[in-house]
């Protein structure tokens, strides 16, 4: 026989969070939203932590470079979106890794007896003016001096002069040491009224530039997600057809994490997919899998090596997989279940997985009841559709502007091929729809304002940070004349609440 739920499956809007004891220290202010990407042993760091509990869906219309760029400046990270050829996704992957984030590898190096005409030459290919001038050209070698586009005037210099003679020498220079950090870096660009500042190691090697107008943008972004070598951090989905070739591409690229991309994670060809990349690169790579809704998902998950889960099936905003293939379930009790076994599993192999609640987040306050039902971070393709960095078109709708937002299960998404791989199978039905989001303009801004709103709820719950929200929180099941009690009632409205976020 069949097994049958007891209970009702529920989704967020059903629950609310009931207010713990909030003391002298619970201000937004100390709140930290800090959050495990990758899997951990007890007492141990993870190798990934995001600084904000949003990633970004991996979707044509979501997480394209543009909006990875914009969501790691705020300390979360993107997945860039698998329904692409492998090069053009490890394309988007590598312009991720490239973009500046403060210190910056010179990629404009001459020697000394570097001609003009040569160095012109470069100036044309990188269209950068300012130049390292190294012993062996290179961006790592010994530094002997900058040249920039103010040290020569164009039509008076013999184009086979030499760099040597017009480069600002190394004793007369301001350099800072690669160790310092980018306040020190600043305070130097000020004091010496700089544009750039080399850094260099102890044996004078040039290892960075950092430029006045980089600095500037990193002082607006404090959260900022960054690997060892100060890039931006990126994700990539995977599918579990063509991984052989995918996975090595996308690691090339300088990928810091993949996700198996898919709606359904309970199956053996995750499994496959994990294996092969811990027989191929060992837990060096980071991967997480899904979707799933239940402790037996999650279970088969953990024991196939998985560094997260996430959890959801047909509750996404462009979501018709319930409708068309009767399978899922409500996105709040899914997440408790996963929960559950997943501090069971932790208390069983002291391996913390971390958990996410993928789709479904209508509100900013969803948000918040993911996390405090056990997520440890939630990912988003509505909410970040609507932003001016999402790769959608943006149109002007019924005097109003929209922005694109199609489904990975359309026809649209998967028309770039996928669905003929291999076995040449063809499309038979839709899951997914093609639609229209109101345009919310860019997504620091928005970004700002959720994640204020989360760090006031929990100050709220007396929590200050998410470990500390899961174990504080108590939530209750609301009933549907109580949703009515919530909203605005019983007044006219004057002007629609844009901070509402929906
Ligand atoms: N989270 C959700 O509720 C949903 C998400 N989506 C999104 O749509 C996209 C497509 O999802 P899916 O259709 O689930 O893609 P999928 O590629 O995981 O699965 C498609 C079909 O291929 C089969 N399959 C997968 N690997 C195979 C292999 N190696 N050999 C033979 N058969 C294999 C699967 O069992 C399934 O029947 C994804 O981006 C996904 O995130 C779609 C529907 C619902
Ligand atoms: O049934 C589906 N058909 C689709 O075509 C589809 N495309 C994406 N997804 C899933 O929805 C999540 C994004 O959900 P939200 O827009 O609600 O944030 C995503 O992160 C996916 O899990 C789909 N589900
Ligand atoms: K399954």
């Amino acid at each position: 026989m069949a097994t049958y739920y007891q209970e009702a499956s529920h989704t967020f809007s059903e629950y609310l969070l009931v207010p713990g004891l909030t003391e002298e220290q619970n201000i937004p202010q100390n709140v930290s939203l800090k959050t495990p990407l990758v899997k951990f042993r007890k007492g141990e760091e993870p190798s990934i932590s995001l600084n904000i509990p949003m990633v970004s869906a991996v979707m044509q219309s979501v997480s394209g470079d543009r909006l990875a760029i914009a969501l790691a400046k705020e300390g979360g990270i993107s997945f860039i979106f698998g329904s692409q050829p492998i090069a053009d996704q490890a394309a988007m992957v590598a312009r991720v890794k490239n973009y500046k984030a403060g210190y910056v590898p010179s990629d404009s190096n001459v020697t000394p007896d570097t001609t003009i005409a040569e160095m012109l030459e470069l100036l044309d290919k990188t269209g950068h003016s300012t130049m390292a001038v190294t012993e062996d050209g290179t961006a790592n070698g010994k530094l002997l001096g900058m040249i920039t586009s103010r040290d020569y005037r164009i039509g008076h210099v013999s184009l086979d002069a030499k760099v040597k003679e017009f480069m600002t020498p190394r004793e007369k220079l301001i350099v800072g040491r690669s160790t310092d950090n980018l306040s020190t870096c600043n305070d130097l660009i000020w004091e010496h009224k700089l544009n750039t500042l080399p850094l260099v190691d102890e044996n004078d090697h040039l290892a960075y530039l950092v430029f006045r107008k980089d600095y500037e943008s990193h002082k607006a972004h404090p959260n900022e997600l960054l690997d060892h070598e100060k890039r931006f951090m990126v994700g990539a989905g995977i599918n579990t057809r063509d991984y052989e070739e995918r996975v090595p591409a996308l690691l090339n690229a300088g990928v810091d994490i993949l996700v198996i991309d898919s709606s359904d994670g309970y199956t053996c060809w995750q499994a496959k997919t994990i294996h092969w990349i811990r027989e191929h690169y060992g837990d060096s790579v980071k991967i997480g899998a899904g979707n799933v809704v239940d402790p037996d998902g999650f279970n088969y998950l953990a024991d196939a090596g998985a560094d997260f889960i996430k959890i959801g099936i047909g509750g996404g905003s462009i979501c018709i997989t319930r409708e068309t293939k009767g399978i899922g379930r409500g996105q709040a009790t899914a997440v408790q279940e996963v929960a559950k076994a997943r501090d069971a599993y932790f208390e069983k192999t002291g391996t913390y997985i971390p958990i996410c609640s993928d789709g479904g987040i209508v509100y900013d306050y969803h948000i918040i009841l993911a996390l405090a039902m056990g997520a440890d971070f939630v990912m988003l393709g509505r909410y970040f559709s609507r932003f001016e960095e999402a790769p959608g078109e943006k149109l002007m709708i019924n005097g109003s502007y929209v922005k694109e937002y199609w489904g990975e299960g359309s026809n649209r998404a998967r028309n770039w091929g996928r669905y003929d791989l291999g076995q040449g199978r063809k499309l038979s039905f839709e899951e997914g729809v093609d639609s229209y989001v109101p345009y919310a303009g860019f997504l620091h801004d928005n970004v700002l304002m959720t994640t204020s709103k989360i760090k006031s709820t929990m100050c709220n719950c007396g929590a200050l940070d998410i470990p500390e929200l899961q174990r504080k929180a108590r939530l209750t099941l609301v009933s549907a004349t109580s949703i009515v009690e919530g909203g605005a009632h019983d007044v006219m409205v004057k002007h629609k609440d844009t901070s509402f976020n929906k």
